[in-house]
C-alpha cells in the first residue's frame, strides 16, 4: 500500500497549510477555506481510516472488546501476509501462534474491496526517555483500518462486522482457560494491566476429587443449574452470578474443588489476593477487569485483611488477653497490625460491595468462592446468604472419601483391609491429603496392599499422636486450674491480711479517741 504512504505525506503538507492559514484568517474565511479543503483533500487522498485503540478514552481498565476480536482476527487469518511477526507459543509448547509485529501492515479482501491493517504502538513521551524499563502497561496500542471512500458504508456496516463476529467465533474455537492473579496496586502509575495469567492446566475433576457422593452431586447439581440459568436470574431480577463458602481444616481439599469446579464449568479462575489491593478503589477496578464465565476466588479469607475487627467491637476476653501480654509481643503484634494497615485499606464494607454491590452486576456468569479454615472467624454479614450462597464443610476422611481416594491412587474398589480402614478413620481425625500422600506409591515396588498398610500406619500414629496430645492438654490444664488456684488463694491471704490490718487500725484509733476523751 505504498500509495497511501505517499498520500499521507500529501496530507500532511496540506494539514500544515491548513494550520497555517487558521493563524492569519478569521473564522468566517476559515469556514469556506475548510469546505474547499476537504474537498480538496477528498481527491487527493481517496480513503478512510478508522482507529481501534486498545483501551478506550473512558476505560482504561478494560481492554476494548472490538481491538481483541481484530487481533484474533488478524493473527488467525492476515498474519502470514506479513513481513514481520510475532510468535508466542501456547498450550505447553505444543504450538506457536503468529501475529504481526508492531508497524506492520497487511492487506484484507472483502466482496472484491481491499482494506489495509496497520498495527502500531505510541510510547508516551515520558516513557520515551526510560527506555530500560521493560514492562509496556502504559503503551498504546492500536489497529488501523484504511479503505477506500466509496467503500465507507460496506465496510462498516458489513466488512467490520464480520471481523468481528469471526474473532468472537476464534476465541470460543481456540479458548485456553487462563488462572489470573491480581497485581499489586500502585501509587499514581495509572497502571492499566490489573491482572495477570498463565494457562490454567488443573487435573483436578468431580471425579478424582473425594468426598461423601451425596453431598458432591448436590454440589454438580447446583453448578449446572447455575450455569444454565441465564433466563432465570433475568427473571427474577438478580445478576448471574453465586456465591461458595468452602470452609474445613488445611488439607481437605478447598483448593481441588475450585479447580474441579473450573474445568466443570469450563471457566477461568481470578485468585484476588486482598492484600494485595491498595484500596476499596482497586478492588472496584479488579472486578471490572475480570471476564464473564469465571470463578473469583479468594483463599483463606479469615487472614486475608482484618475483616473481622472492623465490625465488630473487640470481645471482653481478648481484650483482657491483649492487656495480659507481654510488652515486646504487643509491640510486635501491633507493628504486624500497622504494616498490614499500610499494605491495604480495603475495608469489609468495600469487600460486601465488591461481591454484591452495583458494580457487581457488571460480568454474567460468574462464581465467587471464598475459602477458609476457621468459619466463625468470619463476620456474619460477609458470609450471609444471597452473599456466599452456598455453604460446603470440607472435612475429615471418611470411609466414603477414602473409597474414591483408594480408587483414585491404587484402582481399588475392594480389599480385604477396607473393613479395617473404614473402622479405624471412624475414631481417627486424619486429612484427605494425609489419606491420599499414604496411598501414593513411592517406587515400583510397593504394590496397593503396601499402601494401604501405610495407611493402616499413618492411621495408628495419627491415633498415638491424638492421645498423647490429650495427655499434654490434660497436664497443662491442670497446671493452669493449680496456678489459678495458687493465685485466688494468695489473692484470699491478701485480702484477710488487709481486713485484719484495717482492723487493728480501726482498734488504735478508737482506743486514741477514748484516751482524748479521758483525758
Ligand atoms: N477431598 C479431596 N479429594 C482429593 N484429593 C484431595 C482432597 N483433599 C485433599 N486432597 C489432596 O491433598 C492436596 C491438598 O489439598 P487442597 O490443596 O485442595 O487442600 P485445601 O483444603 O485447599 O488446604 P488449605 O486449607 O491448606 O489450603 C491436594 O493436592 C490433593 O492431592
Ligand atoms: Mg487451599
Amino acid at each position: 500500500m505504498g500509495d497511501t504512504t505517499q498520500l499521507g505525506s500529501a496530507m500532511a503538507v496540506v494539514m500544515f497549510v491548513w494550520a497555517a492559514f487558521r493563524q492569519f484568517f478569521p473564522d468566517k474565511y476559515q469556514r469556506d477555506v475548510r469546505k474547499y479543503v476537504n474537498k480538496v483533500v477528498s481527491c487527493i487522498y481517496p480513503y478512510v481510516e478508522i482507529t481501534f485503540h486498545e483501551y478506550e478514552v473512558d476505560s482504561w481498565f478494560e481492554r476494548s472488546k472490538a481491538f481483541i476480536s481484530i487481533e484474533r482476527y488478524l493473527s488467525t487469518n492476515l498474519a502470514n501476509r506479513a513481513k514481520r511477526l510475532k510468535a508466542s507459543v501456547v498450550k505447553d509448547c505444543e504450538s506457536v501462534v503468529l501475529s504481526m509485529d508492531d508497524n506492520e501492515e497487511v492487506f484484507d479482501e472483502f466482496n472484491g474491496f481491499r482494506i489495509w491493517w496497520t498495527s502500531s504502538k505510541k510510547i508516551p513521551q515520558q516513557r520515551a526517555l526510560y527506555l530500560y524499563r521493560r514492562n509496556n502497561e502504559d503503551e498504546h496500542r492500536f489497529y488501523r483500518l484504511t479503505c477506500r471512500r466509496e467503500h465507507h458504508d460496506v465496510i462498516t456496516n458489513v466488512y467490520l462486522k464480520h471481523v468481528l463476529d469471526e474473532g468472537k467465533a476464534i476465541a470460543v474455537r481456540t479458548r485456553q482457560r487462563k488462572l489470573y492473579t491480581n497485581n499489586k496496586s500502585e501509587n499514581g502509575r495509572g497502571n492499566k494491566r490489573t491482572w495477570s495469567h498463565i494457562v490454567f492446566e488443573h487435573p483436578s475433576t468431580f471425579d478424582t476429587l473425594a468426598m461423601d457422593p451425596k453431598k458432591k452431586k448436590d454440589i454438580l447439581n447446583d453448578l449446572m443449574t447455575f450455569s444454565k440459568s441465564k433466563d432465570y436470574y433475568k427473571k427474577v431480577g438478580k445478576s448471574w452470578k453465586r456465591g461458595y463458602l468452602l470452609y474445613g481444616p488445611p488439607g481437605t481439599g478447598k483448593s481441588s474443588m475450585i479447580a474441579a469446579m473450573a474445568n466443570l464449568l469450563e471457566y477461568d479462575i481470578y485468585d484476588l489476593e486482598l492484600t494485595s489491593v491498595k484500596d476499596n478503589t482497586d478492588l472496584r477496578k479488579l472486578l471490572i477487569g475480570t471476564s464473564s464465565k469465571s470463578i473469583i476466588v479468594i483463599e483463606d479469607i479469615d487472614c486475608s485483611l482484618d475483616l473481622t475487627g472492623q465490625r465488630k467491637p473487640k470481645k471482653k476476653k481478648e481484650k483482657a488477653e491483649q492487656e495480659d501480654k507481654d510488652p515486646v509481643e504487643k509491640k510486635v503484634e501491633e507493628e504486624d497490625e500497622k504494616k498490614k494497615k499500610k499494605a491495604s485499606e480495603v475495608t469489609l464494607s468495600g469487600l460486601l460491595n465488591f461481591i454484591d454491590g452495583l458494580w457487581s452486576a457488571c460480568g454474567n456468569e460468574r462464581l465467587i468462592v471464598f475459602t477458609t479454615n476457621y468459619v466463625e472467624k468470619l463476620d456474619p454479614a460477609l458470609i450471609r446468604r444471597g452473599r456466599m450462597d452456598k455453604h460446603i464443610e470440607m472435612s475429615y476422611c471418611c470411609f466414603e472419601t477414602f473409597k474414591v481416594l483408594a480408587k483414585n491412587y491404587l484402582d481399588l474398589e475392594s480389599h480385604e483391609l477396607f473393613e479395617t480402614i473404614g473402622r479405624m478413620l471412624a475414631e481417627i481425625k486424619v486429612t484427605p491429603a494425609d489419606v491420599a500422600e499414604s496411598l501414593m506409591s513411592k517406587s515400583d515396588e510397593e504394590n496397593a496392599e503396601i499402601c494401604l498398610n501405610n495407611l493402616i500406619k499413618c492411621l495408628e500414629d495419627a491415633k498415638e499422636e491424638t492421645r498423647l496430645k490429650a495427655v499434654e492438654d490434660a497436664r497443662i490444664k491442670t497446671e493452669e486450674e493449680a496456678v489459678e488456684k495458687k493465685e485466688k488463694d494468695g489473692e484470699n491471704v491478701q485480702e484477710s491480711d488487709a481486713k485484719i490490718a484495717n482492723d487493728d487500725k480501726v482498734q488504735v484509733n478508737d482506743a486514741k479517741e477514748k484516751s482524748v476523751r479521758g483525758a
